[in-house]
């Protein structure tokens, strides 16, 4: 489709070719802060142990709705664990309120499950009913987890057991250092930005944050000392990315120098 609208410019140079190709009927894959949000969660069984799983990991604040009958040992040892606030009883309406942002649920009964959809619609809340595809408004997915790594695997409702399989693949692929070098550059993105702080620095620090990123391999990003740090982000101001050998070799004589300074001040 397309339009004729006096305001929309037109770039003649311009290559549609170049642009990603749009697929319609996927969904939005996103990672949903629920760090410190009251989070409600119907059910305490097999699935409810699960989606408890995710739930802890993303820090939320989790309000558990289950009779203690129903409780999976999973679900039942979370609740020990964890300050999760239980309420021992089946779900009744009032449970609900906007203070929620996110529902779900997992239980064996399909009535409830329709009812506490309703409820959440009229409240505006996005809610998962766990085996009601058309009551979703998100659905989970297969999930890596990896320190800050996280990679989550949808077929879209079409494979739920296959996106587990591929999700294993997937894993198994990426070399073993993956999660350290995410941790390592995290860490050099936060020191970047301390040394270059201002809003204008933006394009600068991700042209070099890109190319460090590039220059480096995955074994050595994750290796990355304090020392080496500071040798790269030396190069910072000038625009330059120094390779592994070079900012090693630099590491090296720096240490050297020291060690003889501090022999010379005996
Ligand atoms: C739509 C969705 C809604 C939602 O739950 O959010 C949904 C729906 C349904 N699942 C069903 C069955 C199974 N689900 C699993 C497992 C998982 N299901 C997950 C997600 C999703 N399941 C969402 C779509 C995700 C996507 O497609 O990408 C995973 C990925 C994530 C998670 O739940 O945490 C997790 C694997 C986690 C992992 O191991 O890594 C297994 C395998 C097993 O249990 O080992 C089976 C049996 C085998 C099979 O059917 O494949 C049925 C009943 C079908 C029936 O009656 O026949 C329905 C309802 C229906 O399809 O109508
Ligand atoms: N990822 C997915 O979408 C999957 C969905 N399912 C479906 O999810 C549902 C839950 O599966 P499981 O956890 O294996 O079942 P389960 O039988 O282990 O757990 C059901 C839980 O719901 C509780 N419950 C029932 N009615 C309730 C109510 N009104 N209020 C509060 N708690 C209530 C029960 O006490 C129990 O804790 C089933 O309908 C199952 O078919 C199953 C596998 C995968």
């Amino acid at each position: 489709m397309t339009t004729t609208d006096p305001h929309i410019p037109t770039f003649p140079d311009e290559d549609p070719s170049t642009y990603p190709p749009i697929q319609p009927g996927g969904s939005l894959i996103l990672a949903w802060q629920v760090r410190n949000k009251p989070v409600l969660l119907v059910g305490g069984g097999n699935v409810a142990a699960t989606r408890l799983v995710h739930l802890l990991n993303a820090d939320a604040l989790i309000t558990l709705i289950c009779p203690p009958s129903g409780l999976h040992p999973e679900t039942a040892y979370r609740l020990k664990t964890h300050p999760i606030t239980y309420i021992p009883r089946t779900f009744e309406p009032q449970d609900l309120s906007t203070t929620y942002s996110l529902v779900l649920t997992a239980i064996d009964d399909p009535i409830a499950s329709t009812e506490i959809y309703t409820l959440c619609k009229g409240m505006n809340i996005p809610v998962n009913v766990a085996d009601v595809p058309p009551e979703c408004d998100f659905y989970f997915g297969s999930v890596h987890r990896d320190g800050p790594l996280q990679i989550m695997v949808s077929t879209g409702g079409n494979g739920p057991k296959l996106a587990a399989m591929i999700r294993r693949k997937v894993a198994d692929s990426l070399p073993k250092e993956t999660a350290g070098a995410v941790v390592k550059v995290g860490e050099l993105r936060r020191k970047l930005r301390v040394l270059a702080p201002g809003k204008g620095d933006g394009a600068k620090r991700m042209e070099w944050m890109s190319r460090v990123c590039e220059v480096w391999g995955f074994e050595e990003l994750a290796g990355l000392t304090e020392g080496e740090m500071e040798v790269l982000l030396e190069g910072y101001e000038g625009g330059i990315v120094r390779g592994v050998g070079e900012v090693r070799l630099l590491v090296s004589v720096r240490e050297g120098e020291r060690e003889d300074d501090a022999l010379e001040g005996v």
